[in-house]
């Protein structure tokens, strides 16, 4: 069987509503603090925290850059709570998500944000690792903590292959 190929998309918040939100200052609402010298670009995304002593985490991910074409064979979600990236660089990286079948991962969708934009990622939903790409990148993280198991993985058969469709054939 070839490999089912996914071509990375930019990212926007009316395609990736079905996944989580897009954090940024692009399309969100903001009002002046601090006396105008401050606008806050104010509640852009929904956490949510499940399960048993579940609290916030604040964490950064510094991840090794991955190349295209990229095949996936693993993806994984979080029962218990959503999982927020947001880049301290302005390096390119991508979000990978899937929608889901009775348990199974399904109709990838790979989403290059634009600097400046992170996303979070709803409690439940499938989705590719951290994936940086050409440099090595620290990212700004707030997912769930407590007790219980919050990661579940789905290894494919058959690989993905995310593509860029601008990149030479
Ligand atoms: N495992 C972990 O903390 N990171 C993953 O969940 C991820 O989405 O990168
Ligand atoms: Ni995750």
């Amino acid at each position: 069987m070839t490999e089912p190929i996914v071509a990375i998309e930019p990212l926007s918040a009316a395609a990736f509503a079905p996944f989580g939100q897009v954090i940024g200052t692009g399309e969100a609402s903001h009002f002046p603090i601090n006396n105008g010298m401050t606008d806050r670009y104010h509640d852009l995304a929904r956490i949510e925290l499940g399960g048993e002593e579940a609290h916030p985490l604040i964490s950064i991910f510094r991840g090794r850059p991955y190349t295209l074409p990229l095949p996936l064979s693993l993806v994984e979600r979080h029962p218990l709570g959503s999982q927020a990236f947001y880049p301290l660089s302005a390096n390119p990286w991508l979000v990978i998500v899937a929608e889901d079948d009775d348990g199974r991962p399904v109709r990838l969708r790979a989403f290059r944000p634009a600097p400046g934009e992170g996303v979070n990622i709803a409690i439940g939903i499938w989705h590719g690792v951290l994936t940086p790409l050409e440099r090595e990148s620290d990212f700004l993280v707030v997912d769930r903590g407590g007790t219980g198991s919050n990661l579940e993985e789905y290894r494919f058969e058959t690989p993905w292959l995310i593509v860029d469709p601008a990149a030479a054939p």
